[in-house]
């Protein structure tokens, strides 16, 4: 049974004031439909511009799509005041592009991931949950005083991990999750949410423009151009047998695999 319904989704940028006028609305996801499955571990890739972001950002309810539907569990996800989508961020979690731009520079690790799960209500201990997720994630006791600026590129990024699992959400929304750090640490991250998938059944929606890291982790991938999926197929035979030129070129330009998934 699908998880997440969506539904010709589309959604254009309303163009940029200009003297005479506006520039005309920039057409940025095309009718789009798909299903997510619970506990599926699914890449959503393509060249910078192709939607990516903006897609995730409409599955997260975070950006009004001008036409098209998304439904969780048959459930209608409305954009709205953020009381009306509390039981939608209970269930599917969003860890964001720019770890370290996210989390607020003045609070420590340990009010960092508890935050959300008092502003949600989760019926839990926050401090004991928040202590358990970032164990999850390999950041000991040590971690739990400091505050952003004291964290590696990888341990925010971690940091950011633990407070969207802290939450245990049916699925996590991730972009470009391991971009700007380097090779050990990247394959570290993956490990963690491949642990957190495997362990939890948690389902994990990657975006990344790199596909070898989609290959390390996600067993379905969607390619995606200039604002349509262009192919969506398991991740092995996109891999053996690409069907599109875009992914063609995609996979060309991707460096060695991390590791397959
Ligand atoms: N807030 C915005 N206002 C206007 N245009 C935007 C906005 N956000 C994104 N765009 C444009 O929409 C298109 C798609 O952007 P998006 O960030 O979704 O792509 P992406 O595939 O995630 O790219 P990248 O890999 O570089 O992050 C781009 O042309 C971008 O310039």
């Amino acid at each position: 049974m699908s998880f997440l319904t969506v539904r010709d989704l589309s959604h254009s940028y309303r163009g940029a004031r200009r003297m005479w006028g506006r520039a005309p609305d920039l057409p940025v996801l095309q009718s789009l439909s798909f299903d997510l499955a619970a506990g599926e571990r699914v890449g959503i890739v393509g060249m910078s511009g192709s939607g990516k972001s903006t897609l995730l950002r409409c599955l997260m309810a975070m950006g009004r799509p001008q036409s098209g539907e998304i439904r969780c569990n048959g459930r209608l996800v409305v954009m709205g005041r953020p009381a009306s989508l509390r039981w939608y961020r209970r269930v599917v979690q969003y860890v964001p592009q720019d770890p370290v731009a996210s989390l607020e520079p003045r609070m420590t690790v340990a009010q960092l991931v508890a935050e959300p799960l008092r502003r949600l209500r989760i019926d839990c201990d926050p401090q004991s949950r928040a202590q358990e997720a970032l164990e999850s994630v390999g950041l000991g006791s040590q971690y739990l005083s400091r505050r952003p600026d004291e964290l590696s590129g990888g341990q925010a990024q971690r940091v950011a991990i633990a407070r969207a699992i802290a939450m245990r959400p049916a699925f996590l929304m991730t972009d470009e999750p391991v971009s700007g750090l380097d090779m050990t640490v990247r394959a570290q991250v993956v490990q963690v949410l491949r642990d957190l998938s495997q362990t939890h059944g948690t389902g994990i929606v990657m975006v990344a423009h790199d596909i070898s890291v989609v290959a390390a982790l996600c067993s379905r991938t969607m390619v995606m151009e200039h604002g349509r999926i262009v192919e969506d197929r398991p991740t092995s035979e996109i891999l053996k047998a690409p069907h599109h030129p875009h992914t063609r070129q995609l996979l060309e330009a991707a460096p060695p695999l991390v590791a397959a998934a």
